[in-house]
């Protein structure tokens, strides 16, 4: 009997395109078994030292090979076997057997979230691909991922994401963990959640905003004081006079800091920074994966250093008892000398969070205003009769004001700030819907607001702005209201909801009670339309108009 030696045991294994493809089936088990979206360098670690470790044993171990390239070649083939036999795999198991495999939608969604990218990058506004991909599959629910829905009904919306529902945060959420450690924003444990939960809405209760109250009017009555300063121009940026006011009236709520843009007329440097560092998400947070190998690899140089002014902003924050109240006063702990990791992601997310969204939907609002003159004309008539004879309408005298607060729902409505939503994910054992649908377990779901708010079913006559289905002149025209979902729903909704409708009803009924409003001369609001992107919050494109100064 012949007797073979250790090394070409090893030789007959490592040239067993069996044993690679075999193992090729075995990894996809694996990664079919977990969540690797965010351990995708972990993986490509484990590939890249196990083949080179392979490629070592073949020139050490095998008899046949006597060089380098021979031993580089028989470790390609093995790779080539073992990711061509897991690609195979992946691939026909997704097509066919996949759970999902029920669920309409492109043939290549089912394949990769890659191929949805199509949709994605053009121009950057995945809300209104979505909205066609649910019209021309005539579904409420598509396919838009090997494991990924995209969900219109709103019947589902409770189930999905309210209080008692068992999904929980997709891996979207665990991006930040490569980054900055999780802000309450991204923290997807649900205990760890509710216990941050608590000192945000302290934060931001109706006793707290009254403490914050005389600032918005300061930060309104700037914004109105530059505008009209700006109206003998023929044409006024008012997305950057807004972008201006939420950034400055965050910073000063926010941790007793303003970021003085208005002041200087221009984005401070820091912003543009963040900006920079948020457009990546609107390609990385459709493939999870891919971003994580982008962050651990070239990681995001904008973003660390606006995390290293927060930091610093943090430090000095903590070292003053500021004259007024701020939410950071609220998040910070006086008996601890250290600052947590945690609450430097919470700095950055209060500044993102509580400004580009404002903006945005200011921007938005106007927008409408100046494309619907008689709602405009009406809501100046009412703000006119509010307080007569002040000149600048505090945050209280705007409590109770029905149009007003229609003109900023309907803006809400039309232009979600978050206008693709938020990802949850099933439970294992999966969930059905009130329509008796069944949506297996680890499913990834969207419920894009943009879609849902202009469903019919829900808003009849649903593209046009009509502040009066807010309020009793047309309440029939609001057929079901729990499809607004602007802020979210459930626990993980926005905390800082009621802030944002202060300052929202502030600007607006002071901008409309002190100019007079349209499009600037040759434009017609198509920059708003057309260069608007989508980063998971949206960044609107710039609106010019035309402001008259109006006496008051
Ligand atoms: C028009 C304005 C705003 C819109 C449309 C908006 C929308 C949203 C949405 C949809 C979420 C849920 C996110 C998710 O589940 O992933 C959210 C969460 C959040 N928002 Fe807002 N937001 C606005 C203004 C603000 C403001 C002014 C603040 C300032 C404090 C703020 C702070 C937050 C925070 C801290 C969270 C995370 C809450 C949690 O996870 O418990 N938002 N917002």
């Amino acid at each position: 009997m012949a007797h073979f030696p250790q090394s070409t045991q090893w030789e007959t294994s490592a040239h067993s395109k069996l044993l690679s493809a075999s193992l090729g089936l075995l990894s996809h088990l694996v990664l079919n078994s977990g969540e690797w979206d965010h351990s995708s360098h972990l993986v490509a670690s484990f590939w890249i030292i196990t083949f080179g470790a392979f490629g070592v044993a073949e020139y050490t171990l095998d008899p046949n090979v006597n060089s380098v390239l021979g031993a580089l070649m028989t470790t390609s083939v093995a790779a080539a076997v073992y990711f061509g036999a897991l690609l195979i795999s992946i691939l026909i198991y997704r097509a066919f057997f996949h759970r999902l495999r029920k669920f309409p939608g492109p043939f290549g969604n089912r394949l990769s979230k890659l191929y949805n990218l199509k949709n994605v990058i053009p121009d950057f506004r995945y809300y209104e691909q979505c909205e066609i991909l649910h019209k021309r599959y005539n579904s409420d629910y598509v396919r838009t991922g090997p494991r990924e829905l995209s969900i219109i009904s709103a019947d589902a919306i409770s189930a999905v994401h309210g209080p008692l529902s068992r999904c929980r945060k997709g891996p979207f959420y665990s991006g930040a963990k490569h980054i900055e450690g999780y802000s309450i924003h991204t923290e997807r444990n649900r205990l760890a959640h509710k216990e941050r939960r608590k000192a945000w809405d302290h934060a931001l209760t109706a006793k707290s905003l009254r403490d914050y109250e005389p600032r918005l009017n300061r930060h309104a009555y700037a914004l109105m004081d530059n505008l009209k300063q700006q109206s003998s121009k023929p044409s006024v940026p008012i997305s950057e006079w807004v972008n201006f006011y939420s950034f400055d009236a965050m910073g000063d709520i926010g941790f007793n800091r303003t970021f003085g843009m208005m002041e200087k007329g221009k984005e401070d440097e820091l912003i543009t920074m963040l900006h920079a560092s948020m457009a990546p998400l609107s390609i990385m947070g459709h493939v999870n994966w891919f971003g994580c190998l982008v962050l651990r690899t070239i990681g995001s140089s904008d973003m660390m250093e606006f995390m290293g002014w927060t930091s610093k902003v943090l430090r000095e924050r903590k070292r003053i008892e500021p004259k007024e109240k701020d939410i950071m006063g609220h998040l910070l702990d006086p008996n601890d000398e250290h600052i947590p990791l945690h609450l430097n992601a919470d700095a950055r997310l209060l500044i993102v969070a509580g400004s580009d969204t404002t903006s945005a939907t200011l921007t938005w609002l106007f927008y409408e205003l100046c494309k619907n003159p008689s709602v405009f004309k009406k809501l100046q008539k009412i703000v006119d009769d509010i307080a007569p004879g002040k000149s600048f309408l505090d945050v209280e005298d705007l409590d109770n004001c029905p149009y007003l607060d229609g003109v900023v729902h309907e803006a809400l409505r039309l232009h979600p700030a978050v206008p693709s939503g938020v990802q949850r994910e099933t439970p294992p054992e999966g969930i059905t819907l009130p329509d008796q649908t069944y949506i297996p377990g680890e499913t990834i779901i969207w419920m894009p607001p943009h879609v849902i708010q202009r469903d019919p079913r829900s808003f009849p006559s649903p593209l046009e702005f009509m502040p009066e289905r807010w309020t009793s002149e047309a309440p029939e025209f609001i057929a079901n209201k729990r499809a607004f979902i602007t802020f979210g729903h459930g626990i993980y909704k926005c905390v800082g909801q009621k802030l944002a409708l202060l300052e929202l009803r502030s600007v607006t009924a002071n901008l409309v009670r002190c100019f007079d409003m349209k499009f600037a001369e040759g434009t017609h609001g198509e920059n708003v339309l057309e260069k608007t992107t989508d980063s998971f919050t949206i960044i609107v494109g710039r609106l010019d108009v035309q402001l008259t100064r109006r006496d008051l």
